[in-house]
């Protein structure tokens, strides 16, 4: 393994133990407020087409946000998994979700959608300089290395206490344009305000 990868290993391992630690409670109550801040951010510029994510154990839980999409007839599109590949799907409701190992994704007869201006990026950890660190298997890698997203708006999302100052990054690793966790904002918005 590469010098790089290894120590991205051992310091994935580290924060996926550190998740564990935070208690179910706590991670609701995480979620809420990230949630909420993402509203107010984002509420007023949200375009047609935002993706999202469905929170695995551990994530920051951004179904308020998810929700509120739903909600104001934004179309959310949710990552669905098919071999090495990941694409995003258009749902009308969270009941469109089926089960896929551990994760729940959109079912096979919910619309790809290749146009996505805005994407709200899950992560084990980033850091300061925006760079991402998610589970190792390159799905959003290799979606985000598409032509049709190179232009797209990304938004990571994480606590604050797995905000680092800096992680390892490939060549390979796209940084995020922002960063929201509970209590920091890090990097810019995509309007003028
Ligand atoms: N919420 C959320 N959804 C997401 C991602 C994410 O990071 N967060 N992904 C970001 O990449 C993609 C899925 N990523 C995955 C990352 C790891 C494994 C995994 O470890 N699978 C095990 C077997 C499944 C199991 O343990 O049940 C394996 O292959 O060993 C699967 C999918 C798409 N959806
Ligand atoms: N654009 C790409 N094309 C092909 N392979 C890629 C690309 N980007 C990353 N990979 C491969 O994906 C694997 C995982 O990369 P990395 O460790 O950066 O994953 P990650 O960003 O933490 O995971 P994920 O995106 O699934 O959350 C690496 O082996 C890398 O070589």
């Amino acid at each position: 393994m590469h010098r790089i990868s290894a120590v991205k290993q051992q310091l994935r391992l580290v924060c996926q133990k550190q998740r564990q630690l935070i208690s179910f409670q706590q991670q609701q109550r995480l979620g809420s407020i990230i949630s909420q801040r993402l509203i107010h951010l984002l509420g007023p510029h949200l375009p047609t087409n935002v993706a999202s994510y469905v929170p695995l154990a551990g994530e920051v839980d951004i179904t308020p946000l998810n929700t509120y999409i739903l909600k104001q007839n934004g179309h959310l599109l949710l990552p669905r998994v098919t071999g090495v590949d990941m694409s995003m799907h258009q749902v009308t409701g969270l009941n469109q979700l089926v089960r896929h190992g551990k994760m729940w994704q959109p079912s096979s007869d919910t619309c790809r959608c290749d146009e996505v201006p805005l994407i709200i990026v899950p992560g084990v950890a980033f850091d300061k300089l925006r760079n991402r660190m998610g589970y190792g298997k390159g799905y959003y890698d290799r979606f985000l290395a598409n032509n049709n997203h190179h232009r797209s708006f990304l938004v990571g999302v994480v606590q604050e206490d797995l905000l680092f100052a800096s992680i390892p990054a490939e060549p390979h690793d796209r940084k995020v344009d922002m960063i929201v966790t509970e209590t920091s904002i890090i990097g810019g918005k995509p309007w003028k305000s």
